[in-house]
């Protein structure tokens, strides 16, 4: 079997094992990237760029119907799927080359491809090749779980991995779980032509702010998909138009297709991690606020660390790596300023805590600031007036914010630093907003926060009339 001795060995060619790879060796570490499946991973290949793309074309779709309140006569918008399939593919193999083995060995990394798996507390082998190394990065995060439904063996379903290889639109999807994959995919593939079923057990969008989520489940029910919650899925069956779904009590519906969106597993368990002395549990490796296992040489990042599970979280975690393992500095990896949007139209947003969590850490002495698009003159010249801000401020610095309407995803950012650089709301009421724009949302929710302490003061008052005397 061939060695390589490395300073770093990075498992996993996803958002998280890209970033820390293509750091560390620009920072003058030998390293070894392993990759078992295609470079890029999860994010790039079969997640977040193929279902933008794909919501990217059905909101096309959805705009050629939706002139009437701009005087622009509708049009039923014709759909050639295999087209769209081409575009969501083309989209994926321009982005391909900024995370290609190619680039990565331009970049001074040694690119190994195939399985890895650990032989010991230093060492891990891949492909007849052995690679012992002062410290591991393991960056092998998650794939769709396949939950213990009645029957599921026997069904043809689609996951994250097989849904964006389709070809042609399904007659009637039916999606289960209602989650941020489910209403994503969901949404596109409705505004697409095709009828679209969500089945979910709890609540739909249930990690984030209910008020939030009504909106987008509204709208999402006005575009005609069926959502239905607090209905798990009790068992699935072939039937001869497609597959039978059975839910909640005693309710069932067929579709032509089922996908499964009922979150993930980590992917930890192909890795032989006990050879290394590396614990887990069902959510990931169990690692530290360093980011480092039970083995002090091994670290985890993304989904393989079992916390959140966004692609800008792999990078984050990408940076508290290369900081500890390379320059020898403490890091810690928090979660209080990370933010995550779902890309439904409209958006949602969060960053911080919701304000149902606010008020549990906080009670009465957290302040909620609220503004609504219908109020902000850009979204009232879009004619898109649905949704609101929301942010929750303790002790004069925000704590949390939730954006749902247009473009959230671009006004939660300002937030998101607010709560990275913990800025004062007094900064945010401060800044001069161009006019108009939807950021002009946070400056006014800002705002609220004065609106009692300056407007319905008599205080202020009296010292502003003592003053207009002199
Ligand atoms: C449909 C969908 C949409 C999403 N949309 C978004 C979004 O809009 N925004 C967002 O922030 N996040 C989104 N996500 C989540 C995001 O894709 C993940 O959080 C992100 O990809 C995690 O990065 P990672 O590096 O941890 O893992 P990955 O990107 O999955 O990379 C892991 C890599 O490790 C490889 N691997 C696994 N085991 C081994 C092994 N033993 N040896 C060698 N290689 C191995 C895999 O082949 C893979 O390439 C979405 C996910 C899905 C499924
Ligand atoms: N826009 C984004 O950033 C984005 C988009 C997609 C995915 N992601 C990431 O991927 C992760 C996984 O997404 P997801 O939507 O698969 O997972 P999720 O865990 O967020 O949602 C899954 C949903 O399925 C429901 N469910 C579970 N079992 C069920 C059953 N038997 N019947 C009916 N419903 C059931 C759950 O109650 C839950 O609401 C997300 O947590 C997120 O981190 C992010």
């Amino acid at each position: 079997m061939a060695l390589i001795e490395t300073d770093l060995c990075v498992i996993g060619a996803g958002s998280g094992g890209l970033s820390v790879a293509a750091g560390a060796v620009q920072m003058g570490a030998r390293v070894v990237l392993i990759e078992g499946g295609e470079m890029g991973g999860d994010c790039l290949n079969t997640g977040c760029v193929p279902s933008k793309a794909l919501l990217a074309a059905a909101k096309q779709a959805h705009l050629m119907g939706a002139g009437a309140k701009f005087g622009i006569a509708p049009v039923e918008p014709q759909v050639d799927f295999g087209a769209v399939h081409d575009h969501v593919h083309g989209v994926i193999a321009g982005i391909a080359p900024h995370d290609s083995q190619e680039r990565f060995e331009g970049l001074g990394v040694k690119v190994l491809r195939g399985m890895a798996r650990f032989t010991g507390d230093d060492r891990v082998a891949v492909e007849g090749t052995e690679v012992r190394a002062r410290r591991f990065v393991i960056a092998t995060g998650s794939r769709a779980m396949v939950p213990p439904i009645d029957g599921i063996a026997d069904v043809p379903y689609l996951t994250n991995e097989s849904l964006f290889d389709l070809t042609d639109l399904p007659d009637h999807l039916i999606i289960v779980g209602g989650g941020p994959i489910g209403l994503e995919m969901a949404q596109a593939h409705r505004r697409l032509g095709a009828q679209v079923t969500v089945i979910e057990a709890e609540r739909a969008l249930g990690k984030d702010d209910p008020d939030a989520a009504a909106l987008v489940i509204e709208r999402l029910r006005a575009e005609g998909i069926t959502l239905h919650e607090g209905a798990g899925v009790t068992s699935v069956a072939n039937v001869p138009a497609g597959v039978e779904v059975c839910f909640g009590e005693g309710q069932s519906v067929t579709g032509s297709h089922l996908l499964l969106a009922v979150g993930r597993v980590p992917n930890h368990d192909r890795l032989d991690i006990d050879k290394a002395g590396i614990k887990a549990d069902r959510r990931g490796i169990i690692v530290d606020a360093g980011l480092r296992s039970s083995n002090r040489r091994v670290y985890a990042v993304g989904d393989a660390a079992g916390g959140m599970q966004f692609t800008h979280v792999a990078g984050y975690h990408a940076g508290i790596v290369i900081r500890s393992a390379l320059l020898g500095l403490p890091a810690k990896a928090k979660t209080d300023h990370i933010p995550w949007v779902t890309y439904t139209d409209p958006e949602l947003a969060q960053v911080g805590l919701t304000e149902a969590q606010a008020r549990d850490r906080h009670g009465d002495r957290v302040e909620i600031l609220t503004f609504d698009y219908a109020e902000n003159d850009r979204a009232r010249a879009e004619r898109d007036t649905d949704g609101f801000i929301k942010v929750m401020v303790y002790r004069g610095r925000p704590v949390g914010a939730t954006v749902v309407g247009r473009q959230a995803g671009e006004v939660i950012q300002l937030w998101a630093l607010a709560l990275s650089a913990g800025l004062k709301i007094s900064d945010v009421a401060g800044m001069v907003s161009p006019y108009p724009t939807l950021g002009e949302l946070s400056k006014r929710a800002a705002g609220q926060y004065y609106t009692p302490r300056l407007f319905d003061s008599p205080l202020v008052r009296r010292i502003v009339q003592f003053v207009q005397k002199f």
